[in-house]
């Protein structure tokens, strides 16, 4: 590999912004200071990364800006074309069968920060190997992570789990074929069959399968896919109400691996009034998708419903789109679910490489790194220059941000790991946020996904003489690489030949593995997800107070007179004072909804207010 500390030519120099902490030697040398782990025994000599082969020998130099904070003026990447031609060319990567390339080219890791690095990823791709072979890879639940399991059954670690994933791909597949063949259809319905998907479901449960229906759904699909991926009633009305009469031909999925998530257990709850109202029968158009004898998964066998697909607790909700969960949705739409498997299966064995140059999963690990100083101190913009690739940012905000946000790494230290996932696609956002990027605030590095199939064959025209529409695509791909570069900001760039199953699959499972090996870069569980669990607790507290202001505005409005209460006196009979603020919202979003009403003073100068019930009943509240 060329080496790029080759000096070719002088650069300008540009001021570092001053969100990386960067440390300065006797000699003026910029040195970057990656988090080095206690596992790995601390050679300073090699801990301290010299920034000077990534630019120039000019030393960088100690400069004071106008308000006097300490900034270090830093060179700009290496910017000779023959240099970067050359740097292009070696670290190209190619996975011929896939038709799929990865350029790292534009990101300024130097030769010694990749040597630096070797034994961790060495100790990554160890890591990865038990995983595969079923360690208990999610310590802090006592799991094993079986994702990779899913596209190759062989490599499961026991016949039980082999058998599993293998009938229930049998099953979805054979399910999705009667519904779409029409054997299996609706009770009542004029179509005489399934037209309709309404998938219930919120995260993993959702993204995965909205993220493949965007990119892989045919225009004109067996069955046409809607989702319900929140509590927000508009929003479950508005579903609702674009089904209309096709609800009778509508195929309820509703998914959740827990099978206790609020969301979905509320989103089912609305579509079965809606059902009841429409005089349809839920359970002959009901599907479940979660882990068995769930609470979902029992209601959905105690009522009989259509069908019930397994979850297995060895999957993580970000992790499931190749499970029953992302497949059976697909497979309903008319997508070759199989082929999806496969390109997930030929990236799996490319990221099986131990050689870091070889392994694109590793390569992107090790961009993420560099990028971030191993601290997420940059964003990742996800930019697909290609419509249907418009919900993998938000695929890959989950992926990334749920595995690697932590707070504890696996020693125990306090390390609030992670990196920040955004971005929607180009060239659309160039007219959004790309002037930032170009000029404004140094902090992300920014991925592009290249399709090189415009059109299908023969679809194709000249809109201007030698120029397709789909040229201007290109160029403004390849402009804005070359202008955000040319400013010194890094990117990556991930090239498929086209949007197909397969080629959906194979980037799905590089991200999956890049995670993986990611999080044992940085020594973080990236399978467990504690913070949500915080976050479901408070709701819980909070709609349990609003009971309590519900039974105290009652007895109060239930008096004769009627006594209006202040919050104050609500807090105080809720005997919770302390939560006065969250009681006074409590009681603005329910006198936004007719069921309080402020008798005195206004929501604008909560101590004015005095406040009865509306028409609600204390007999409503606990029913
Ligand atoms: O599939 P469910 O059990 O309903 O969970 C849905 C989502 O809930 C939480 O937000 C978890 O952090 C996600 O990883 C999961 O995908």
């Amino acid at each position: 590999m060329a080496s790029i500390s080759g000096i070719c030519s002088s650069s300008p120099t540009l001021k570092l912004q001053k969100q990386i902490p960067r440390l300065s030697n006797p000699l003026g040398k910029e040195l970057v200071a990656f988090p080095t782990r206690r596992k790995f025994p601390i050679d300073r000599s090699l801990s301290l990364v010299s920034t000077q082969s990534v630019a120039r020998e000019i030393p960088a130099k100690l400069a004071t800006s106008k308000d006097g904070t300490i900034v270090k003026e830093k060179r700009g990447l290496e910017k000779d074309p023959g240099c970067l031609w050359r740097r292009y060319n070696d670290w190209l990567y190619q996975h011929k069968e896939l038709g799929l390339y990865l350029d790292v080219s534009r990101v300024g890791f130097t030769d010694e920060f990749v040597q630096q690095m070797e034994p961790r990823f060495q100790e990554a791709f160890r890591t990865m190997e038990e995983l595969e072979k079923g360690a208990i890879a999610n310590p802090d639940e006592g799991r094993m992570v079986g994702h990779y399991w899913l596209r190759d059954a062989n490599r499961a670690p026991n016949p039980f789990l082999k058998t599993q994933i293998e009938n229930t791909l049998e099953a979805v597949c054979k399910f999705a074929d009667d519904v779409v063949s029409g054997k299996i259809k609706p009770p009542s319905s004029p179509e005489g069959r399934f037209t309709q998907i309404l998938s219930v479901g919120i995260g993993g449960s959702a993204l995965g399968p909205q993220f493949v229906a965007e990119a892989l759904a045919p225009d004109n699909p067996p069955l046409k896919i809607r989702f319900i991926d929140n509590t927000d009633p508009a929003g479950i009305d508005h579903q609702i109400a674009q089904l209309g009469p096709e609800l009778a031909s509508t195929l309820v999925i509703v998914i959740s691996k827990s099978g206790g998530t609020p969301e979905t257990r509320n989103g089912l709850l609305e579509v079965q009034k809606a059902f009841r109202e429409a005089g349809l029968n839920f359970p002959k158009q009901g599907v479940a998708i979660t882990q068995e004898n769930s609470l979902l998964d029992n209601t959905a066998r105690i009522e009989g419903w259509l069908a019930r697909f397994p979850m297995f607790d060895w999957v993580g909700g970000r992790t499931s789109e190749m499970s029953a969960v992302g497949l059976l949705p697909a497979a309903l739409q008319g997508i070759d679910i199989r082929e999806m498997l496969v390109g997930a299966k030929l990236m799996d064995e490319a990221n099986r490489v131990t050689a870091v140059r070889n392994n694109p999963a590793a390569l992107l690990a090790l961009c993420w790194y560099w990028a971030t100083d191993g601290i997420g101190s940059k964003d990742m913009v996800i930019l697909p220059y290609k419509d249907s690739l418009l919900l993998f940012s938000r695929y890959l905000q989950q992926l990334v941000m749920e595995s690697l946000g932590k707070e504890f790494d696996l020693d125990g230290n306090r390390v609030n790991q992670g990196i920040s996932v955004y971005g929607n696609k180009g060239s659309t956002d160039q007219h959004a946020y790309i002037q930032q990027l170009r000029e404004g605030v140094h902090n992300f590095v920014v991925t592009f996904i290249e399709v090189l199939r415009d059109r299908p064959p023969g679809h194709d025209w000249e809109l201007e003489p030698g120029v397709t529409c789909g040229d201007y695509l290109f160029g403004m791909l390849q402009g804005t690489r070359s202008a955000l570069y040319a400013n010194n900001r890094e990117s990556i760039t991930v090239t498929v030949q086209e949007v197909t199953p397969r080629s959906v699959g194979a980037l799905i499972a590089l991200y999956e593995r890049a995670v993986g090996i990611y999080a044992s870069l940085v020594n973080i569980n990236a399978y467990h997800q504690p913070g949500v669990e915080a976050g479901k607790k408070a709701a819980g507290e909070v709609l349990a107070l609003q009971k309590r202001v519900l039974a105290v505005l009652n007895d109060a409005s239930c008096k004769d007179p009627l006594e209006p209460l202040t919050l104050e006196e609500v807090a105080d009979r809720c005997h919770a004072p302390e939560d006065i603020e969250m009681i006074y919202k409590i009681i603005v979003h329910m006198a936004a909804n007719d069921r309080a009403l402020i008798a005195e003073g206004s929501c604008g100068s909560p101590r004015s207010m005095k406040i009865f019930l509306g028409e609600c009943n204390v007999d409503d509240l606990y029913a």
